[in-house]
């Protein structure tokens, strides 16, 4: 489902006189479908960047980025935008919603884009919120003053609303109390069945270890950077 092969990246630091950094060399990975893998590699080596790249925020110098059948690493920004919308599902570290939506409307959105019908776009965002112990009584009210768990499990409820064929994970437990943890690890593991390929970097070894098939460590495309 998500192959990339031969990567390569380098950053140009605009404020040093556009001085070229190579970050990442060779970077090749194959993710199946119900199969999850885990970035890997000490701080700063590279992970989100490799994340950012599959996910097309950050251009891809060259090598291919297949998700499905799209190169991310060549394609249109329009046809990125398709694939986001259809394909690629992507739950960032901390949420980012435009002020005064409703945290239910924040979290049936992905639904509502790809065409379900408004009622039961609102109940699968009812279902999820109510899973992640996210209280009804702030349902209707924007996510932008929760706290930063209840954002976390907002940005989760959003991100598996749709069900992506492929997903990016970035800490998706980082916050988090004991029940949601194991809430959180429970979806993950029923998008895998359902046949989700997916990628993650987690800080949270035990929840690697318990949905992760296998890990990549990225060091290994990233002499440069390595701590
Ligand atoms: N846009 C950018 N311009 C220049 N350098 C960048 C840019 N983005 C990231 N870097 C650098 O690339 C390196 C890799 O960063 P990255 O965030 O991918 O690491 P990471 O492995 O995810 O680390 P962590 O576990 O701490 O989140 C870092 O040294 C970072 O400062």
């Amino acid at each position: 489902m998500i192959t990339i092969e031969n990567v390569s990246k380098s950053f140009t630091l605009h404020n040093q006189g556009a001085a070229e950094i190579p970050v990442m060399q060779g970077a090749s990975l194959n993710v199946a479908a119900g199969e999850c893998v885990a970035l890997v590699g000490a701080s700063g080596a590279g992970k989100s960047t490799l994340m950012r790249m599959i996910y097309g925020n950050y251009l891809t110098a060259s090598g291919r980025i297949m998700v499905g059948n799209v190169d991310v690493a060549t394609a249109a920004p329009r046809d990125i935008i398709a694939l986001r919308r259809h394909t690629l599902g992507y739950v960032s570290q901390f949420l980012r919603v435009v002020p005064r939506v409703s945290t239910l409307d924040v979290v049936a959105e992905p639904l509502l884009v790809t065409g379900t019908p408004k009622q039961d776009a609102q109940a699968r965002a009812k279902e999820l919120l109510a899973r992640l112990n996210i209280p009804e009584r702030l349902w209707s009210l924007s996510p932008t003053t929760f706290s930063g768990g209840e954002q976390q499990r907002v940005n989760i409820a959003r991100g598996f609303a749709y069900p992506y064929p492929a997903l990016l994970l970035d800490e998706p437990t980082a916050s988090l109390d004991p029940t949601n943890r194991a809430t959180v690890l429970a979806m993950v593991k029923e998008a895998k069945q359902r046949g989700a390929a997916i990628i993650g970097i987690f800080h949270d070894h035990a929840a690697r270890d318990e949905i992760c098939e296998r890990q990549l460590d990225v060091t290994q495309y990233t002499p440069g950077l390595a701590a």
